[in-house]
């Protein structure tokens, strides 16, 4: 990590400032402003990375007001460059790599790119694209001693209401104990942190990184089936996320499994298991297993440069 940056902390560059970039961004100075303020009740001793500078690169100039739009109010020192990866990893200790999976290559095979990564850690949260497939690109005749460190990371959009299921993969070598706390530091202030190995990355980038589409999808189905009940819209969808919400807490807070939890609410004769026969008939079990299922292969094609990896299959 650059000791030059120690006075004015450390600095946060995320290349591809678009949807995940953001959300990021968003959840980790949200959580940073959260500390200050507890910060400033508390004379409990902080054991934080000292995260203070935030630079955010696209490729598409509208980007550059899209993140100050987004991030602006949390005034923090946030730099914004469009087509200026190499100076943003220059400033950065720690790197995002948040573009899509089959740009990393036009942005690390910048000239300069490698030597400005010298000893800091790139975290990648490319779908489909391997930690090896990275390292492999920067450094094909095998890493010097100051090559970067290549992290790979799912988190998911939820990042910027720091909810973020996030999975990082298990580093060989292990990470050096002050870029683990950094890594771990970032994710864990977005929201809850696994560590798994490579081989499961990609379910769960179909399970956390799309899932929060695919609950989108039943939320809607019920706020929907609100709507045509009789409720307004407004009302049906915060009730709808709201039960949404109250599931997961059960789940996660209350440790309860799914299996029991169903079961408590299926009064007996009663209009919950009417329902949830209702949901078996239409197959919804499989349909939403091999939405997932489906989303882990697809997933695991996108570093390969594979075309139409959403081509239709049996
Ligand atoms: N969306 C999600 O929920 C999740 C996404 N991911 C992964 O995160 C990554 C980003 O996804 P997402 O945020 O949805 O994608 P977006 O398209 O929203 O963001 C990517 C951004 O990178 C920009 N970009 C393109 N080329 C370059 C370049 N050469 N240098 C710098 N920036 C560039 C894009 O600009 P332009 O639009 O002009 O191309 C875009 O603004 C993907 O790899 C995806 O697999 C992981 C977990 C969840
Ligand atoms: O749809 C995608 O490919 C990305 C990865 C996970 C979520 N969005």
């Amino acid at each position: 990590m650059a000791a030059s940056q120690d006075s004015k902390g450390l600095t946060l560059t995320v290349l591809g400032s678009g949807t995940m970039g953001i959300a990021i961004m968003g959840g980790v100075m949200a959580s940073l402003a959260a500390a200050k303020t507890q910060a400033a009740i508390s004379d409990a001793p902080k054991d934080t990375p000292n995260l203070q500078n935030f630079v955010a690169c696209d490729a598409w100039a509208p980007a550059e007001e899209k993140v100050k739009a987004a991030l602006g109010h949390y005034n923090f020192s946030l730099t914004t460059l469009t087509n200026k990866n190499l100076e943003g990893i220059q400033k950065g200790d720690i790197i995002l790599l948040s573009c899509k999976p089959h740009i990393f290559k036009d942005i690390l095979g910048e000239e300069g790119v490698r030597d400005a990564l010298k000893g800091k850690i790139i975290v990648s949260i490319l779908a489909g694209v391997t930690q090896e497939q990275i390292e492999g690109f920067l450094y094909p005749d095998g890493p010097p001693a100051d090559a970067c460190r290549v992290v790979r990371v799912m988190p998911n959009t939820a990042s910027f209401v720091r909810e973020s299921m996030s999975v990082i993969q298990t580093s060989t070598p292990p990470l050096k104990p002050e870029q683990h706390k950094l890594v771990e530091f970032i994710f864990s202030s977005i929201g809850r942190v696994v560590t798994l190995p490579p081989a499961l990355m990609d379910i769960s980038t179909a399970l956390c990184g799309s899932g929060p589409a695919f609950f989108a999808l039943v939320l809607e189905a019920a706020a929907d089936a609100g709507v045509a009940m009789g409720l307004p819209r407004a009302e049906a969808q915060i009730m709808a996320a709201q039960t949404m919400r109250g599931t997961t807490g059960l789940v996660l807070e209350g440790g309860e499994h799914p299996a029991i939890l169903r079961d408590k609410v299926s009064t007996p004769g009663g209009c919950t298991i009417g329902g949830l026969l209702a949901l078996e008939e239409g197959g919804v079990r499989g349909a939403f297993s091999r939405a997932v299922r489906e989303a882990t292969c697809v997933a695991s094609q996108l570093g390969q440069g594979v075309k139409n990896v959403n081509g239709t299959r049996r």
